[in-house]
């Protein structure tokens, strides 16, 4: 059984505290250890390129869909798939003191990364965040848990979304919602070019320059993997959800799902 705390030297006890056991089953399927070894890899200069590649816009997406979650002071919210936590922190603040948001990764680099985070950009509100091991396939919560979810550029990465959707509509209480950040997969031959130029022609050679060209390669893939705005509103309703709707913006290579338990 892994926990946290083993690979966590550096951190202090009270933030060892925060994470929970991860008493869910480890990563067995290879498909999903490599996955998260990828997170592992890039999780130094995740933050970092991503301003530089967005141009700061991803903090402007992450707002977005923070308030499309609905969520507001009080609240008990889940941010699955946290990364080094950028939306765990703007729902920390939305929710304030007596809210409480639980921030869910299977990378442990991403979550010593939000930790140190933590430490360091340190907000009262910011003791309400928990910091916990866990694959998005298999969530370690019991039903009609939360009163909102984000969950930013996660979906497209896990192996399983219809269980993703099933296991995030079980824990959500009804008539709460869940709000599902990433890259829009344009259907418009304009949008789809530009992101695919950007890709290979910025993004690739600079994450290069840092090892990390497959890693960057891998987005692309992912993007043209992913679902369309109409497939996620049908595997949403699929999963349980009583009403689902895509927006598109900034010139359609974004989008949010936002759905409703
Ligand atoms: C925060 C963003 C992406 C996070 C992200 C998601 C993934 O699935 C990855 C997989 C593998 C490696 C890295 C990631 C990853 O960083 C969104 C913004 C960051 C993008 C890298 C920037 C995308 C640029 C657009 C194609 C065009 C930008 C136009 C902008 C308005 C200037
Ligand atoms: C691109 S990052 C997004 C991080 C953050 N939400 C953000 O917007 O910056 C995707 C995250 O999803 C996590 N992830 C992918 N599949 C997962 C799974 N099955 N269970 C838990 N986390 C997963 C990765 O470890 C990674 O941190």
């Amino acid at each position: 059984m892994a926990t946290l705390s083993h690979c966590l030297p550096s951190i202090t006890s009270q933030h060892r505290r925060l994470f929970f056991r991860f008493k869910h089953r480890p990563i067995q399927c290879s498909a999903a250890a490599e996955r998260q070894a990828l997170f592992n890899r890039i999780a130094p200069v995740y933050d970092n390129l991503n301003d530089l590649f967005s141009l700061g816009n991803h903090r402007i997406w992450k707002r977005m869909a923070v308030s499309w979650s609905g969520a507001k002071e009080g609240d008990n919210v889940l941010d699955l798939c946290c990364g080094s936590g950028d939306l765990a922190f703007l729902l920390s603040e939305k929710v304030g003191p007596n809210g409480q948001v639980t921030a869910l990764d299977f990378s442990k680099e991403q979550l010593q990364i939000a930790a140190s985070r933590q430490r360091m950009r340190f907000k009262p509100c910011y003791k309400n965040i928990k910091w916990v091991e866990g694959n998005a396939v298999d969530l370690p919560f019991s039903d009609s848990y939360f009163d909102g979810i984000t969950i930013g550029y996660g979906l497209r990465n896990v192996l399983d979304r219809p269980k993703t959707m099933e296991e995030m509509c079980r824990v959500l209480k009804k008539g709460s919602k869940v709000s599902v950040l990433d890259f829009n997969k344009s259907t418009h031959p304009i949008a789809i070019s530009f992101q695919d130029w950007v890709i290979d022609n910025v993004i690739v050679p600079v994450a290069s320059g840092y090892g990390l060209g497959s890693e960057y390669e891998y987005l692309k893939n992912s993007i043209k993997e992913y679902l369309t705005g109409d497939e996620l509103e049908k595997i949403a309703l699929e999963a349980g959800f009583s009403t689902a709707k895509h927006y598109e913006f900034s010139g359609g290579l974004m989008g949010n799902l936002v759905a409703t338990r």
